[in-house]
């Protein structure tokens, strides 16, 4: 039995951390009478026997769009933005992805998950990190565990990062999965560069701007096997949240489970071999100033069938800057968020918040918080080195006031670097053990700032 601890990590927000991790092995479980208590989900975030009903997403024919056709195009944007403002999901049909691509993707899952568990384990997913085999999260969570097994792995265009991590955690006899799974990711990136295209007509800010923001990015793709289950009614496969990343482009098997909350309820959304299920993500509601909406939504599993299904999660590049463009801004519609790294909000995700439906507002909060933080000790720093003029507290103060902003973001991702004062610019030096603070004009453990340009962009942070 695993016992539940909990550490917390800001007034706000708790993660739980398993005692110890323990196998997901759905045959094993199932020749039991009951789930472990573990994989049974609160009463209120059970899945619902009346799901059946269907959620109204439009399917966009992306021909016209792909052929350059202007009216065509004009017609998917509009398509495209209601669907956005309203819950976030759409489906596209033909998109340009040869059917044999997706078979063999799902082929590939087929054969992935139904190896050994030691097997799989070659590729285990450690703790903190993003990538690699996880069966359900027992190693990661202590309940609310999903009944599921995943593999993901990084995605860069023109990268090898997919064949690599084949070969690297596999072995070489995994070459071809890698082969498949570049190409199909090739083939998502592809497909969600257009749709970037499409989501910044329907914004009003150009085809350009959310296509170049995107050009380089660092993308998640994940297989997700969700096994059949004795007790369906008890578990989630997937449990309820919004994806944190930026666009989801999902492609699922035939046998169906993924729900979306809308109207107050939970509806389906059926498989359709031909169509992929496209969903805006908390990264890319933050981008469009909250205009667009990333929608709750989980999976269920069922008692007879294996499930499968293919995600590709389209992410900025690691350090890129979230912001919304100038044109989505203004007194009507002020900064719904606050600037953020992707990296920032990944590190979040893996390391001290399991994903769910407030994920992005928890996240806002605890950088703000972390920020003045950050800031507190900053200006511990700059009086207990006593500068003359102590201009670094005020371009503090500054800086407090200009939480929303990025270059004071920068102070809590890489402060304290540097302060302004007595002239010049300074850098901390670790105090050696037992070395008393600095007193007067002593500068103490700072040192001259050599690096010109970090000085400019702090001077532009803090000023
Ligand atoms: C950044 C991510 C975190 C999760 C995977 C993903 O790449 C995008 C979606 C996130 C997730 C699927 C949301 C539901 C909860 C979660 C724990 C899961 O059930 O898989 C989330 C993923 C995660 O591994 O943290
Ligand atoms: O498997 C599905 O249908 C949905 C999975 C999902 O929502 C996710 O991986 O983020
Ligand atoms: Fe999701």
């Amino acid at each position: 039995m695993v016992r539940r601890r909990r550490r917390e990590v800001s007034p706000e927000i708790e993660v739980e951390s398993p005692s110890s991790a323990v196998v997901f092995d759905a045959e094993l479980l199932n020749r039991e009478k009951e789930i472990p208590a573990r994989f049974v989900w609160p009463e209120d975030e059970k899945p619902t026997p009346d799901a059946d009903e269907e959620l109204k997403v439009p399917l966009i024919d992306l021909a016209g769009f792909l052929s350059g056709r202007p009216e065509a195009s004009e017609d998917v944007a509009r398509l495209v933005g209601e669907a956005c403002g309203k819950h976030g999901f759409f489906q596209v049909v033909n998109h340009g992805i040869s059917p044999e691509l997706v078979t063999a993707a799902h082929r590939c899952v087929e054969a992935f998950f139904s190896m050994p568990l030691r097997e799989k384990q070659r590729a285990q997913r450690k703790p903190g990190e993003s990538c690699g085999y996880a069966s359900s999260f027992t190693g990661r969570f202590s309940a609310k565990l999903p009944w599921k097994e995943t593999l993901s792995f990084r995605f860069s265009p023109s990268s090898s990062l997919v064949q690599d991590f084949f070969v690297r955690t596999l072995g070489d006899e995994f070459r071809h999965f890698g082969e498949v799974y570049e190409e199909y990711c090739e083939a998502m990136n592809k497909l969600s560069l257009d749709i970037m295209e499409i989501l910044g007509m329907s914004l009003g800010v150009g085809r350009a701007h959310f296509r170049e923001f995107f050009n380089a990015n660092d993308s998640i793709m994940r297989l997700n096997f969700y096994p059949p289950c004795q007790k369906p009614e008890l578990t989630l496969g997937t449990g309820p949240h919004c994806d944190p990343t930026s666009l989801t482009i999902l492609h699922q098997d035939d046998v169906g489970g993924l729900q979306v909350f809308a109207d107050g309820r939970w509806k389906t959304i059926r498989p359709k071999v031909d169509a992929f299920v496209v969903n805006i993500g908390d990264t890319f509601m933050a981008l469009s100033n909250g205009r667009y909406r990333s929608c709750l939504h989980r999976a269920v599993v069922n008692r007879d069938a294996a499930r499968k299904s293919l995600a590709f999660f389209l992410c900025p590049a690691l350090e890129k800057v979230v912001a919304p463009p100038g044109r989505l801004v203004g007194p009507a519609s002020p900064r719904a968020y606050p600037d953020f790294t992707w990296s920032a909000l990944l590190e979040f995700t893996q390391k001290h918040y399991r994903a769910d439906m407030k994920t992005l507002d928890a996240f806002s909060q605890w950088i703000q918080g972390t920020l003045r933080k950050q800031e507190d000790d900053f200006l511990s720093l700059a009086l207990s080195h006593s500068i003359s003029g102590l201009q670094g507290c005020r371009f503090l103060r500054g800086a407090r006031v200009k939480l929303w902003s990025f270059h004071a973001f920068l102070i809590w991702q890489r402060a304290p670097v540097a302060i302004n004062g007595g002239g010049g610019w300074w850098r901390r030096r670790p105090r050696a053990p037992g070395e008393a603070a600095a007193k007067g004009k002593d500068k103490g453990c700072l040192l001259p700032h050599a690096a010109n340009s970090t000085q400019n962009s702090i001077k532009h942070w803090l000023i």
